[in-house]
């Protein structure tokens, strides 16, 4: 080109000028795709849906070939909430810090890592067997503390450089702590509002409820139900005898030991003051009774301890009924359950009765 030339200055400069035009253009597009996800961030609903859109949508969005989510859970809070939760694919609960640090060591800031820097890092980020080139590794920041990171992965090794600005991805990673923060809570909140805060079984409200659903999928899919009503023994004389809150201290454990006896898809409830009812699923009568006898003679065999380190011995008494042929309505299950329990009373207590037979 000659330089002289004032033709072809301006054309050399319309070029730049279309370059930068091109450039300016691409960059307000990836604002509006930034800021398109973090509206939806701030409006999920669901920890479900937010873990799916941090992870499917955001990868399809952004061209990307893989994308995880860790969240700190050393409590094992999540991970008792999750089976309940659906999801696929599901964030990676760490039990400590120990993973998070070796990503990120003291600091708290986005990482960009390219090729023939931190193989070690991307395996440990993606799986060793991900094959990820370049990737962007956020952590997930609330009130000074790590609660997580998120990481992007790309085949492509220019995708992330240690010279891209992060200034996106900071933002990105600060409002979605934010929004897995929030909707921790919500979910804690949710749990709350179903559980019974003694035993931590479910609460009646709730019972009510599921066990409608419970009640139609069976009557619907033709799969057995059992329901059963379980009571403990002369609580009243624990009461009397120890004191109130040592007959808390026995319901609490009754209610961890129902737990324990569960598999998950059953549900326990606390259905009134010393009484507990568990619905099972897919369980025919011989399984139920397993379940109930399981309960009946951890509860026997146990030592339940009293403030001044004393122990006292309860049982409890089981009343078991399978969903009818034909049955109209919940409520008859639950009242021939009822009827079960009255009648293992009746026999003396400590054992359990299915429909009016006594098993132990
Ligand atoms: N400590 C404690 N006691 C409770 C709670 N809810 C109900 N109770 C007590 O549970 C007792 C239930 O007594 P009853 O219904 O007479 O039955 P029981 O003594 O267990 O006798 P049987 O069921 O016939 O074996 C009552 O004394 C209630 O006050 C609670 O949350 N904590």
């Amino acid at each position: 080109m000659n330089a002289a030339d004032p033709q072809a200055k301006i054309q050399a400069l319309r070029r730049q000028l279309q370059s930068l035009l091109d450039a300016a253009k691409a960059n307000e597009r990836k604002l509006d795709r930034f800021d398109a996800l973090e509206r939806r961030l701030i409006a999920v609903e669901s920890l479900e849906e937010l873990v799916k859109l941090l992870l499917v949508e955001c990868r399809a969005e952004f061209g990307l070939d893989a994308a995880e989510l860790w969240l700190l859970d050393p409590d094992g809070e999540l991970q008792r909430a999750l089976p309940g939760l659906p999801m696929a694919p599901a964030p990676q609960l760490l039990a400590h810090h120990g993973p998070l640090r070796a990503l990120f060591g003291t600091a708290r800031t986005t990482r960009l890592i390219a090729p023939g820097h931190d193989e070690a890092l991307l395996a440990a980020a993606f799986g060793a067997g991900a094959r990820m080139r370049s990737a962007a590794l956020l952590p997930l920041v609330r009130q000074g503390l790590l609660i997580g990171s998120l990481h992007f992965g790309s085949s492509d090794a220019g995708r992330y450089d240690a010279s891209s600005g992060t200034k996106f991805l900071d933002r990105l990673a600060a409002i979605a702590a934010i929004a897995i923060e929030s909707m921790l809570n919500r979910e804690r909140l949710r749990r709350a509002g179903m559980t019974d805060g003694l035993t931590g079984v479910h609460n009646r409200r709730y019972f009510d409820h599921r066990s409608l659903i419970e009640f139609s999928q069976a009557v619907r899919h033709r799969y057995p139900l059992a329901c059963l009503f379980l009571d403990i023994d002369h609580f009243k004389a624990i009461n009397d005898g120890h004191g109130h809150p040592v007959g808390d201290e026995v319901l609490r454990q009754v209610g961890g030991m129902i737990l324990r006896s569960l598999r998950t898809g059953d549900l326990a409830a606390r259905y009134g003051g010393e009484e507990f009812v568990v619905l099972l699923p897919r369980t025919d009568l011989a399984g139920a009774r397993e379940v109930a006898e399981r309960i009946r003679l951890m509860v026997q065999a146990a030592p339940f301890v009293t403030p001044e380190g004393g122990t006292l011995s309860a049982t409890l008494s089981a009343g078991l009924a399978m969903l009818p042929a034909g049955a109209a309505s919940f409520a008859e299950l639950l009242g021939a359950a009822d009827r079960a329990l009255y009648e293992a009373k009746r026999q003396g207590r400590n054992r359990t009765v299915a429909g009016g037979a006594p098993v132990s």
